[in-house]
């Protein structure tokens, strides 16, 4: 599989002396599907800003990041999308969403996109695209709304989509909805995704390999059947173990089927 994203060693400190992200490494092939878990303040968001050049300006990294076997450094919005937890915060609480989708295609026009705002509307799941545009935020539910921060991810056409702990605001059923809308758009597209998350099970269920994070290490890496069934690291099989307590059978039934 050809890699889209390399990282060799990558360590990140926020205040110069504890690493955030110790010597990670990780590759994302073009087309695959990471799901990144690990507890609160494992480093998951440190790692996927730093992919994203998102870090404050006052982070030290080190170790490198290579983006389609070369060493120029992806750009957000046409090479990566990002969709953060917080929908709102993404979005302008005082202009219309078509407007803003119409914005962030203006900026990215002269980069490739050849989308326009109903059609992107239509690909995040709205049967009724005119309706959305025509709204603000505060008139939408916390669905609709990351249904829209994916929108806005999705402008640029980018080959990698970072969705940071995107459902966890969400109830379950909107949960399993913007689950199955990454997995579909992702599979059409054939770009890939880091879905970063506390929540194995989820996780489970749409990723091609899963990758366990703790103190801002990598533990372990593998395919959901891998971890689940052959955990190799004692905190790895303590975490399935605590899934497996609260999910029972679901956990097992989900790592069988494969993602959608
Ligand atoms: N901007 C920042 N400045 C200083 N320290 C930070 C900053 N952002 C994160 N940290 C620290 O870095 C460590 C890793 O945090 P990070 O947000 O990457 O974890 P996480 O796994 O994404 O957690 P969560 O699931 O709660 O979002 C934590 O100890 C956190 O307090």
């Amino acid at each position: 599989m050809t890699p889209l994203l390399e990282i060799t060693k990558l360590t990140v400190s926020y205040d110069g002396t504890t690493p955030a992200l110790h010597e990670a490494n990780l590759t994302v092939a073009a087309g695959e599907r990471v799901g990144l878990i690990g507890e609160s303040g494992s480093g998951k968001s440190t790692l996927a800003l730093a992919i994203a050049g998102l870090l404050p300006r006052t982070a030290r990294v080190s170790g490198s990041i290579r983006w389609q076997q070369t060493d120029t450094v992806p750009r957000k919005g046409t090479d990566i999308g990002y969709v953060f937890q917080d929908p709102a915060g993404s979005l302008d609480p005082v202009m219309r969403i078509g407007a803003q989708l119409a914005e962030i295609l203006r900026v990215l026009r002269g980069k490739q996109s050849q989308l326009d705002v109903p059609e992107l509307l239509a690909r995040v799941g709205f049967p009724d695209p005119e309706i959305i545009a025509a709204r603000y935020p505060h008139q939408l539910s916390g669905g609709q709304k990351q249904r829209v921060a994916i929108a806005c991810a999705l402008a640029g056409q980018p080959r990698l989509l970072i969705a940071d702990e995107a459902t966890s605001a969400l109830d379950t059923i909107v949960q399993a909805g913007i689950v199955r809308l990454l997995s579909r758009l992702t599979a059409d597209t054939g770009s890939s995704l880091l879905f970063i998350t506390h929540d194995l099970a989820l996780a489970s269920t749409l990723a091609d390999r899963l990758v366990v994070m703790r103190n801002g290490r990598i533990l372990e890496a593998g395919t959901p059947r891998e971890i689940i069934e052959h955990p190799r690291h004692p905190y790895v099989a303590s975490l399935v173990a605590s899934h497996l307590a609260l999910e029972g059978p679901t956990l097992l039934e989900t790592q069988r089927e494969p993602a959608q």
